[in-house]
């Protein structure tokens, strides 16, 4: 039976890192402060920036909150970038993924100080991922790659398979296994053997989207099998793209939904934003 990795404990641990970091900031009178743009009234996207908030107050991190209404322009969001890149108490910006319909959201990212961009989509940050010499990495990604560390696997030397190719999870979590020396492999929908490729995964993870996906048939016997997927079954209950209860026997480790990969999503967010005030203020 796998082992569960504790999405929830390993946060609480980045978080309580994040905020001996800014007590110390906040002696020196430095306080981080992080900016959340959200558009519309996706009820999902709304839950997470709440929960961002909170995890600010809790880590000692200043935030603000702009939540605009469905029809902002295009132009208006983007004179409220400006104004944030220019606001000297804000060292972080972030916009919630997906915009409304109509919004040019890479334009937007495009927009925010590479500096500020905690989220670390800008084309900058992204290029730098891709030379292994960051500042910022993707919150998910980063995310998941502590929770393996928290397995005590190596992921140096082992096949690491990643489903989806997402801009925002696929691409920089291959990259960041990568850099970890993994031999990484990464699937998508024109994947052809796609069973074939995750049964040879000494780390499997998914990212795409579509509940009970990965099958008990596509996971190596001691696997490590991270579950990055936010989906609803048939009977509105939350779940990953893992068929949990058929692979938890064949894992060697595996992460639940929820309580897996999503609170790590905010615990890196809070040290991006903390990473921000230090290079904003000259001391990382
Ligand atoms: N600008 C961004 N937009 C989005 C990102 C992102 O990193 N930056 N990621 C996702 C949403 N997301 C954070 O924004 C996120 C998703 C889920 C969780 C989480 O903690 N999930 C819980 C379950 C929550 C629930 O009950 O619904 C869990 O897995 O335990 C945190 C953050 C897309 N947009």
């Amino acid at each position: 039976m796998a082992k569960l990795i504790d999405g929830k404990a390993v946060s609480a641990k980045v978080k309580a890192e994040a905020a001996e970091e800014v007590k110390v900031l906040k002696a020196g009178g430095i306080t981080p402060g992080l900016a959340v743009i959200i558009v519309g009234d996706d009820p999902a996207s709304h839950i997470y920036v709440n929960n961002k908030k909170k995890a600010c107050a809790a880590t000692g991190i200043h935030s603000e909150e702009y939540a605009l209404p469905a029809d902002t322009t295009q132009e208006e969001l983007l004179a409220l970038v400006k104004e944030l890149n220019e606001k000297e108490d804000i060292h972080g910006i972030l916009v919630q993924s997906p915009l409304p319909d109509g919004l040019d959201e890479s334009a937007v990212v495009e927009a925010i100080d590479p500096l500020k961009d905690v989220d670390a989509f800008h084309a900058y940050n992204v290029g730098r991922i891709m030379i292994g010499n960051y500042r910022f990495l993707p919150c998910t990604p980063a995310g998941v790659i502590e929770l393996i560390r928290s397995t005590g696997v190596e992921i140096a030397g082992k096949n690491c398979v990643v489903i989806g190719r997402s801009n925002i999870v696929g691409k920089p979590m291959a990259m960041l296994l990568l850099h970890n020396n993994g031999t990484v492999t990464i699937c998508h929908s024109r994947t052809k053997n796609l069973k074939e490729i995750c049964r040879s995964a000494d780390i499997l993870v998914s990212a795409v989207g579509k509940a009970h996906f990965v099958t008990a048939d596509m996971v190596k016997e001691g696997a490590v099998v991270i579950d990055v997927g936010m989906n609803r079954d048939e009977n509105g209950k939350l779940c990953g793209d893992v068929d949990f209860d058929a692979v938890e026997s064949l894992a060697s480790h595996i992460t639940p939904v929820p309580g897996g990969v999503g609170p790590m999503t905010i615990a890196m967010l809070m040290k991006n934003t903390v990473t921000a005030a230090k290079l904003q203020n000259g001391i990382a």
